[in-house]
C-alpha cells in the first residue's frame, strides 16, 4: 500500500510494531511538539496532529515531520456539506499526510472519498467518539442505541462507501473487523496503560488488549506527551503491544 502504511504493518501480521503506535501531539505549540518528537526519537514513527496543534502552526510542522520520514495522521474530524468536505479533502490530499479523519456520516464519507481520488491519502471514519457512552448518545438526541450498535452501523456504511479505515474504541474492534473485512485499518484511541488516568475517555482499553482485539493502529496522546519521560512511555506501550502478539 502507498504511504508506507498498510494493515500488514500491524504487528499481528508481522510489520514493524512501532508503526502501529500513533502518538497524539496534543500540545499547545510547535516548539513543544518538536521537543517531544526529538525526545521520543526513533521510538516514534507515526504522529497525530489534531485541533490543538493544527490551529497553532501544526500544518507546517506536519510537513516538517514528513520531511524527516515520519508518518502523519491529520485528525481534523471533518463534517460539513458535501462540497465543502470534498474540496477540503482535495487540498489536504496534496499535503502528503497518511491519514485524515472525517465523521462517519454518509454524505461526509462520500464527499471525502471523492475528494481524495487519485492521491495516497487514506480516509478514516470516526464512528462514535471514545468519550461517549450510551447515556451521552441519548443526551445528544439519539434514540436509545448502544455505542457499540452505532459503531457497527457506521462501520457498515463506511465499508459500502469505500472508506479506508475506521476509528472506534478497541472494545468494538473485533466486531468492526467482521463488518469491514480484512483490508481496512482499525484505529483505536481511548488507550490507557493499566493504572493510568482515564480522563475524559469512557470506552478505554489497554494497549495489549487493543492489539489482541485486532486494532491495526493505537492512538495515544496524554499517557505519552504528558509523561515525565515520553520516550520511556512510548517504549513501554510498544513493548506491551509486542507482548500481546507473542
Ligand atoms: O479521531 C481520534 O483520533 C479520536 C477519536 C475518538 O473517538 N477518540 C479520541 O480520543 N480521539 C483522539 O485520540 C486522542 C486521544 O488522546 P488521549 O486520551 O490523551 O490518549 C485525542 O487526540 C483525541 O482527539
Amino acid at each position: 500500500m502507498s504511504n508506507g502504511v498498510s494493515p500488514s504493518t500491524n504487528p499481528v501480521s508481522g510489520g514493524d510494531i512501532r508503526d502501529s503506535l500513533i502518538i497524539g501531539l496534543d500540545v499547545p505549540s510547535v516548539e513543544e511538539a518538536r521537543t517531544i518528537v526529538t525526545r521520543i526519537g526513533d521510538a516514534g514513527t507515526f504522529y497525530k496532529i489534531g485541533y490543538q496543534l493544527a490551529y497553532a502552526g501544526g500544518f507546517e510542522f506536519a510537513r516538517e515531520l514528513i520531511g524527516q520520514g515520519k508518518k502523519i495522521f491529520l485528525d481534523l474530524k471533518l463534517h460539513d456539506i458535501g462540497n465543502t468536505v470534498e474540496e477540503g479533502v482535495r487540498s489536504i490530499a496534496r499535503m502528503g499526510v497518511t491519514f485524515l479523519t472525517v465523521h462517519a456520516y454518509p454524505q461526509t464519507m462520500r464527499a471525502a472519498v471523492t475528494g481524495k481520488a487519485g492521491s495516497n491519502l487514506k480516509i478514516l471514519a470516526v464512528t462514535v467518539l471514545t468519550s461517549y457512552d450510551d447515556n451521552d448518545l441519548v443526551e445528544a438526541g439519539y434514540a436509545p442505541v448502544s455505542a457499540a450498535e452505532l459503531v457497527a452501523r457506521r462501520a457498515g456504511q463506511a465499508r459500502e462507501i469505500g472508506i479506508d479505515g475506521i476509528v472506534c474504541a478497541a472494545t468494538e474492534a473485533e466486531r468492526v473487523r467482521a463488518i469491514v473485512g480484512p483490508d481496512s485499518f482499525i484505529v483505536t484511541p481511548g488507550i490507557r496503560p493499566s493504572g493510568s488516568e482515564a480522563g475524559d475517555q469512557k470506552r478505554i482499553v489497554t494497549p495489549g488488549d487493543a492489539i489482541r482485539n485486532g486494532a491495526t493502529h493505537l492512538v495515544v496522546a496524554r499517557p505519552i506527551v504528558k509523561a515525565a519521560d515520553p520516550r520511556a512511555a512510548a517504549e513501554a506501550i510498544v513493548k506491551e503491544m509486542g507482548d500481546a502478539t507473542a
